[in-house]
């Protein structure tokens, strides 16, 4: 399934917040969508999940615009988690994964050896299976994390979009998830801050800057220490071993102003 996007401008409380995006989206594609803070990263996944209703006209899907297509329908190929996803009510790790069935249900129907097993599945893919009663209150943010994802993996998408699923996750559990979502058999679209995950993971960078893509291509192509510097101001050193690329900061004079210590 193609996701594209043909010259999007999102204007939210009278500012310009995407002007004029083109992008194409191709099955099978784990596409990094990367920037600075504000630049428009979850404003554009949100868009491509259709959830900028004024703007689902532009986004289509093989052909068809997303506002053409049902919401069960369209939650059937797309599914999305967002930067801050809330729970409503005392839901258990299982009902929360449980509630990415719902597209596929019918009505009065129970569920199925299908749903039974996609729910299972994504428990064991985020390893859950130890807190499947625990409700959501109880959950850390890491915990919380890992449940919505596999909410939307039992969706069982085509295209999945996550804006910045490593939030809260450690070290360990934030190279398993890349490694997931770099291995699955569909299309991944996330937002991401560390560049070292989004080069390593991805195959396709998108850059965007103050609301437009400034850079799309490989992460070689993308990442260079040109851009990083153009982008973020930050003094970058990029190391290409073999397929993977390190990129490492150079540490420089902080613009915040400094607290006095007043010692002895
Ligand atoms: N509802 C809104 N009304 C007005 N401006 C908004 C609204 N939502 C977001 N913005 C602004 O749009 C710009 C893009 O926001 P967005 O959340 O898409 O950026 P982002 O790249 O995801 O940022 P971050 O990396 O900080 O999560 C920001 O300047 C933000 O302040």
């Amino acid at each position: 399934m193609t996701l594209c996007v043909t010259g999007l401008t999102v204007r939210l409380h009278a500012r310009t917040v995407l002007e004029e995006i083109d992008l194409e989206i191709a099955a099978g594609q784990v596409v990094g969508l990367l920037g600075p803070n504000g630049s428009g990263k979850s404003t554009l996944l949100r868009s491509l999940a259709g959830l900028v209703a004024r703007h689902a006209q532009q986004v289509t899907l093989n052909d068809l615009p997303l506002a053409a297509l049902p919401l069960k329908i369209r939650a059937r190929h797309i599914a999305f988690v967002p930067q801050h996803a809330e729970v409503e009510g005392d839901l258990s790790v299982e009902q929360i994964v449980r509630l990415g069935r719902t597209p596929w249900r019918r009505p009065f129907q129970g569920r199925n050896v299908g749903d039974e097993r996609a729910v299972e599945e994504a428990i064991a893919l985020m390893q859950l299976a130890p807190l499947r009663n625990r409700l959501w209150r109880q959950l850390s943010g890491g915990e919380r994390q890992r449940s919505q994802i596999a909410r939307a993996l039992a969706q069982q998408p085509q295209i999945l979009i996550l804006d910045e699923p490593t939030n809260h996750l450690d070290i360990e559990y934030q190279l398993e998830l890349m490694r997931l979502i770099s291995e699955l058999p569909i299309t991944v679209v996330v937002a991401l801050h560390d560049l070292n995950l989004a080069a390593n993971f991805c195959t396709r960078l998108v850059l965007l800057k103050s609301g437009r893509v400034v850079a799309s291509g490989s992460p070689a192509a993308v990442l260079t220490p040109q851009r990083i510097q153009q982008t973020w101001g930050v003094c970058a050193c990029v190391d290409r071993q073999e397929t993977a690329l390190n990129i490492r900061y150079a540490m420089r004079a902080s613009a915040l102003p400094r607290l006095r210590r007043n010692v002895g």
